[in-house]
């Protein structure tokens, strides 16, 4: 096991190229194998989520091992149940405990030939894939939008396109809408027909050259990095985003302009894509409550630098927290524990902290295997000097050079 201690600068002026967004990529490299190849997409991540997808790919392995990548677990059990060819898909222990059940029932709807290797609703499975007819389907979207992606971006290829009836509270809609934007890219004609209710075409997809957008979600630990610094005249500039991004996760300017931090757009060159600055900016805000219900990958940012600049809170829309590379509200109660902050947690979907305190035991954070754990508590060395993590390596899953970039921004990082 690993551990790093982490220092932080006192000053900070850095220029930071942010790695390109996972959940993008994994939704180009489907549509680029449903559209039998062609031209790759460019600035595809180097994540472990994506370098899962793309083995999977290319290799197309009896036994396909995900390893912990969620949305890749997802998409890859749709591809292959309406794509010729045998397969087990599998994945890391947690993996084999996050629910897949109604991507798999709505598959079997559609006529897929899916079964479960151990635990019924859960990884690994064997698929024998198909051509599947299509049609209508009713789904819960009150669990995971990630189901939902897989079988939109199959729609266009199944006989009869797909239309797909969404119930209960739509959870992570903007990763639905991010799904629908790159499949019309490519030349699908996939909408919403009404607020619950999708429509996909059959009608295949187009290749095209494609240029994947840099990660708003990884940004927003240096937003976080800009909040709790000392240094009044900070500057961090990130390159390589989307000022009209397709990720809802963009929405973490909006949500720091209320933590004390300022965006500003520089739009650089032919792609659309912009050098964003952040600086330090006068804030008054005692308490914070938020709906996290469109953005959950940004929960933990935002908890954890509410703590430390002494914000309480009230956060709802966390249910998918719990299904996550681990449980997301347990792991956050029990690390900000070890900081000197008591969370409180009610209906399985709101984390309060109402400003109780105990006595920080600083014993070294633990990571959980999620990556978002390792990068939402590094900048709280700004408080905690010599702050002890453990297995910082996770940071893999979606930004594999955080811990490098830390380093070129002056931050301290030594290996135990
Ligand atoms: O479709 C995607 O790329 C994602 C959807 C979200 O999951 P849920 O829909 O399960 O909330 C998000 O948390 C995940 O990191 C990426
Ligand atoms: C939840 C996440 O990923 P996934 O569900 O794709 O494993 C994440 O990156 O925060």
């Amino acid at each position: 096991m690993k551990s790093y201690t982490i220092n932080a600068p006192l000053q900070i002026d850095a220029t930071i190229e942010l790695p390109a967004s996972k959940s993008i990529s994994n939704r180009a490299l489907i549509i680029y194998a449903l559209s039998h190849g062609g031209i790759l997409p460019k600035n595809l991540s180097d994540c472990d989520d994506t370098e899962v997808i793309i083995a999977a790919l290319k290799n197309s392995p009896d036994i396909i091992d995900i390893k912990a990548a969620g949305t890749a677990m997802r998409f890859m059990t749709a591809f292959l149940s309406s794509t010729l060819g045998s397969h087990t898909i599998t994945g890391t222990e947690r993996m084999q405990h996050r629910p897949i059940k109604i991507l798999v029932d709505a598959l079997k709807s559609l006529g897929a030939n899916i079964s479960y290797i151990k635990e019924d609703g859960f990884p690994p499975l064997h698929i024998t894939g198909k051509q599947l007819t299509g049609g209508h389907l009713q789904i819960p979207g009150n669990i995971s939008s990630q189901y939902i992606s897989a079988l939109l971006m199959i729609g266009p290829i199944l006989k009869q396109g797909l239309e797909l009836e969404l119930s209960g509270e739509i959870v992570s809609r903007p990763y639905i809408n991010m799904t629908l934007k790159i499949m019309a890219y490519f030349g699908a004609e996939a909408q919403w027909e009404s607020e619950n209710i999708i429509k996909v075409s059959p009608k295949p997809y187009i290749n095209k050259a494609y240029l994947v957008e840099n990660d708003w979600s990884g940004s927003s630990y240096w937003y976080e990095i800009m909040a709790l610094c000392k240094d009044d005249q900070a500057k961090i500039h990130l390159t390589g985003l989307f000022r009209n991004s397709l990720q809802g996760d963009s929405v973490i300017q909006d949500i720091f302009a209320k933590l004390g931090v300022r965006t500003v757009f520089e739009e650089s060159g032919t792609d659309a894509t912009t050098t964003v600055t952040l600086t330090k900016t006068p804030y008054h805000l005692e308490s914070f409550t938020y709906d996290f219900t469109k953005c959950p990958d940004l929960a933990q940012t935002v908890v954890v630098t509410c703590c430390e600049l002494g914000i309480k809170f009230h956060f709802t829309g966390l249910a998918s927290l719990k299904i996550k590379e681990t449980d997301r509200i347990e792991a956050l109660k029990i690390e900000l524990r070890k900081l000197g902050f008591i969370l409180h947690d009610e209906h399985d979907d709101t984390l309060i902290w109402n400003g109780d305190r105990c006595e920080a035991s600083m014993a070294p954070i633990d990571t959980y295997e999620d990556h978002r754990m390792a990068m939402a508590f590094a900048p709280t060395c700004f408080v905690h000097k010599d702050l002890l993590m453990n297995n910082p390596q996770v940071v893999s899953k979606s930004y594999p050079h955080f811990w490098d970039d830390l380093r070129q921004a002056n931050f301290l990082i030594k290996q135990n």
